[in-house]
């Protein structure tokens, strides 16, 4: 049989089909994607990861074990700390203060995505978080693999896509999303069936969110009226 995380992935199929085919995806993949859309990302993704950051800090308060509140003080810091590095090296590239990614505003897609997570983290159980959380990690480790394997465009300081590629396609980053795989395997086993369910609806708009946030970047979505930054 199958593993709970494969089952999940299966039942969301059309939405990472549909996130490896985003042109915004094939466009990191080739090198042509324009910049503007990138940064428009970047900055985007800096607030995003701010709310990752505390879910996954949630995670941690939260965890059953102390083995996985480890885990998850280890993931948080690999988020917030080397993850958001490649964020703060770009806008550097771009002559972009960390102080402004900070103050960066929210779109309704990035604002939307936070929302959910940290809803889930509010409301739902500790397995209903890690499905909530489980997209993310492992999109990006899959888009990162899929984009490596398929030869990264070439070095180019003006689009710098390869170095992209290059983090999440990384065998820590890879190894950091097995873990939540793993974990969510073992969590899964111990639901029965109304849990499972609840699992894959939750991992299902996860999923959603994670393809609205590519779409958003590609469409250049503008911030919402009344955000306030980090939160
Ligand atoms: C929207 C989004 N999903 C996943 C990741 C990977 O951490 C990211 N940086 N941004």
């Amino acid at each position: 049989m199958s593993s709970f995380s494969a089952e999940l992935r299966a039942g969301a199929a059309d939405v990472w089909e549909a996130q490896h085919s985003h042109p915004f995806v094939r466009g990191i993949g080739d090198g042509t994607l324009a910049l503007d859309r990138f940064r428009h990302y970047v900055r985007q993704d800096y607030v995003y990861l701010v709310d990752y950051g505390r879910l996954l800090a949630l995670a941690c308060a939260r965890a059953p074990e102390l083995e996985t509140m480890r885990r998850f003080a280890e993931l948080t810091q690999a988020i917030l700390v080397t993850e958001m590095d490649l964020h703060r090296s770009f806008a550097a590239d771009w002559g972009v203060p960390a102080a402004d990614l900070e103050s960066e505003r929210a779109t309704p897609t990035t604002r939307a995505y936070g929302d959910f997570l940290l809803r889930t983290a509010a409301l739902g159980d500790f397995a209903e978080l890690v499905a909530a959380l489980l997209p993310c990690m492992w999109g990006y480790a899959e888009v990162g693999e899929r984009l490596a394997a398929a030869g990264p465009p070439e070095p180019d300081p003006a689009r710098p896509y390869a170095r992209w590629i290059a983090t999440y396609a990384d065998p820590e980053f890879q190894a950091l999303a097995a873990w939540c795989r793993e974990l969510m395997d073992r969590l899964g086993a111990a639901c029965d069936d109304a849990g499972r369910a609840r699992l894959r609806a939750v991992f299902a708009e996860s999923s959603r969110h994670e393809l609205a946030f590519w779409d958003a970047a590609w469409r250049l979505e503008p911030a919402a009226r009344d955000q306030r930054s980090l939160g």
